[in-house]
């Protein structure tokens, strides 16, 4: 038996590799199955290019087992193993990899999923292991070999009568430590889990003993143990089967064993693409919102696979924000892997494939939003916020893309309508896009600032969430229509004879109105005759960037900057509150301040603002009753 030693550069490697290349040690069965695939997918191609050799499907797999009692953990391949030549410089050369030299030998190109790529990840072993040993026997040689390592020291290898061809490698699992429970890797039920979470697409069956409580006989209700020989993983991923073959369920049964969520999905997409860079995704839109969703707990992603191995489990950079919603797969072989396989040496790649499927989902809500309505109704209610979120974030950069997948709530159609349905059927006289905004469509409803509106036959759109004016501020203007809230100072709604006619009224009563403001100082900017009031005396409006919903939310952010609306108290002038105002301001100027404090304290509760002093406006509301 000759020993020979690792290089003193490959020893350091080989402790480096063992110890940080790999954030997670259950990583290293990953490993293990990706080789054995690899070595059945040689054979495989070998029996294409080659008619003396036969490939029986049946006769390729992975068998995994554990052995508890000595410690040992078995996986065992019918691949194309290994020669002495290919043992030494593939188990013996750290980052030698003999499957990207097949690769290369070949010409392997598109199609072929050959994964082994760094020549590092049979090393992962260590990491679990205080001892590997290999038996394996190639396609191309009678004799057999034992390959034998602590990892350390180096390694040994010596002729051995191994009857089939293939390779079994044995890890002899550490004892357990203060940090790690390596019994863990001897544990059925874990290496199942870890075949499934990361190998579970590998094209030859995983096989396992798996032990099962069974019924002892049929009409029998006691259970018995029973060890069966089982396939675990699903081989054949779902993205890689036809669309026109998959149903539904199909999809849907996908969604829960891969626990996306509890619920069916809304919808799914099943996308193709082999452009710049080719990958498969399925994506699905849940049904009901994740209960975290709208909270910093919640995490973003899709699963990235590379050639049907588990790369991440959550990728963020997949999805914009915006489509945070999405839960679903990617698999690429077009992705540059570092060493670890854990985290992509380009970003290039997956920016690309983040851009086509920001396009594939857009395209979808829009087609939902035009041929499944109800069904996008309850997407908006759902994610609709996180649209609207994304109008308005990064400066409006995605505003446009955005913009057609809104909807809001309509004055008239008492439902939720899109930007392009109101636009559509403004009246032609109608210059502005009107929104309101409040706690509840009731609430709004009553705003006196939305009759006069109403009175011409504008419809107005509500806005209810926090976001909602933020996002349409951000907007601007839709189809070169500006939006206007029903607050804003200037409605802009009188012809020529109207505005004459108020701009005398003013004149006339400039007065009083400037009184009003003196008494009510800083509170607000101005007190004025009002153009959109029907058949209530006031209310308040504002000028500026700044709204009073907006003051509302503002003020509600843990770092409220006091940040105020400027706020104008409308009076209507055609009301008799107002004519009695007049009358008394000529007669009893104390009067007159006790109705102007009573009428903007009357504003401020219509438009959900708090009274600033609750007890004066109750004693001034009993001093005009007495
Ligand atoms: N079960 C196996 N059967 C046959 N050859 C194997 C087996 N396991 C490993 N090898 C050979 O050993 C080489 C090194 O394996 P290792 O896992 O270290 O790297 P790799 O698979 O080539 O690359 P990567 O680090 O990207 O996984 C492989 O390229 C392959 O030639």
């Amino acid at each position: 038996m000759e020993t020979k030693q690792f290089q003193a550069e490959s020893k350091r490697l080989l402790e480096m590799m063992i110890n940080s290349i790999y954030s997670q040690k259950e990583i290293f069965l990953r490993e293990l199955i990706s080789n054995a695939s690899d070595a059945i997918d040689k054979i495989y191609y070998k029996a294409l290019t080659d008619d003396q050799i036969s490939f029986n499907q049946e006769d390729y797999f992975v068998k995994i087992s554990a052995n508890k009692a000595d410690r040992t953990l078995h996986v065992v391949d019918t691949g194309i193993g290994m020669t002495k030549e290919e043992l030494e410089s593939n188990l013996g050369t750290i980052a030698k990899s003999g499957s990207l030299a097949f690769k290369n030998e070949n010409e392997m190109k598109d199609g072929q999923e050959i994964i082994g790529q760094f020549g590092v990840g049979f090393y992962s072993s260590f990491m679990v292991a205080d001892k590997v040993v290999v038996y394996t026997k190639s396609l191309n040689d009678e004799q057999g070999y034992k390959w034998e390592s602590t990892g350390v020291e180096g390694y040994t290898i010596e002729p051995y009568d191994k009857e089939d061809v293939g390779t079994e490698i044995i890890i002899y699992i550490k004892e357990n430590d203060e940090d790690v429970n390596y019994d863990d890797f001897l544990d059925e039920h874990q290496l199942k889990t870890i075949v499934k979470k990361y190998s579970d697409f590998i094209r030859y069956p995983i096989k396992m003993d798996v032990t099962e409580q069974k019924p002892k006989s049929d009409d029998d209700d006691e259970l018995v143990e029973v060890t069966e020989e089982k396939t675990v993983n699903s081989m054949v991923p779902i993205w890689r089967k036809n669309k026109q073959e998959l149903t539904d369920e199909d999809y849907n049964a996908f969604y829960q064993e891969k626990h996306f969520g509890f619920d069916n999905p809304l919808t799914h997409l099943h996308i193709s693409v082999d452009g710049m860079v080719r990958f498969q995704s399925i994506l699905y839109i849940p049904e009901q919102l994740p209960y975290d969703y709208y909270s910093k707990e919640f995490e973003k992603g899709l699963e990235l696979y590379s050639n049907g191995v588990l790369i991440m489990e959550k990728s963020a950079d997949l999805v914009p924000d915006h489509f945070s919603f999405l839960k679903g797969i990617v698999d690429s072989e077009d992705l540059s892997l570092n060493i670890s396989r854990e985290i992509l040496q380009q970003d290039k790649q997956v920016k690309l494939i983040a851009k086509n499927i920001e396009k594939k989902v857009k395209n979808h809500l829009q087609s939902m939003l035009k041929n499944a309505r109800e069904k996008y109704e309850k997407f908006f209610e759902a994610f609709g916020r996180q649209l609207k979120f994304g109008v308005y974030s990064d400066f409006g950069a995605n505003k446009e893309k955005l913009q057609d997948l809104l909807l809001f709530y309509s004055s008239q159609e008492k439902k939720l309508v899109s930007l392009a349905e109101y636009v559509d059927r403004m009246p032609e006289d109608q210059k502005y896009i009107y929104y309101a905004s409040g706690e509840s469509h009731d609430r709004i409803e009553k705003l006196p600032q939305t009759e006069m509106l109403k009175d011409k036959g504008y419809e107005i759109l509500y806005f209810t969430e926090e976001v909602d004016e933020f996002a349409i501020k951000m907007l601007m203007n839709y189809k070169e229509k500006e939006f206007k809230s029903v607050a804003s100072g200037d409605l802009d709604l009188d012809d020529e004879e109207t505005k004459k006619e108020a701009e005398k009224q003013k004149e006339e009563h400039k007065e009083l109105l400037d009184h009003m403001k003196t008494l009510l100082g800083n509170k607000v900017k101005d007190v004025r005759l009002s153009t959109r009031l029907k058949s209530h005396p006031v209310c308040l409006t504002a000028e500026g960037d700044v709204s009073i919903e907006m003051e509302k939310v503002l003020k509600a952010m843990p770092d409220n900057q006091n940040i105020e609306a400027n706020k104008i108290l409308e009076i209507n002038n055609k009301h008799d509150i107002f004519q009695s105002l007049v009358k008394i301001y000529e007669t009893d100027p104390d009067k007159a301040a006790l109705y102007t404090n009573i009428l903007y304290n009357q504003a401020l509760l219509i438009e959900g603002l708090p009274i600033e002093d609750p007890v004066a406006f109750s004693n001034d509301m009993c001093k005009v009753m007495v």
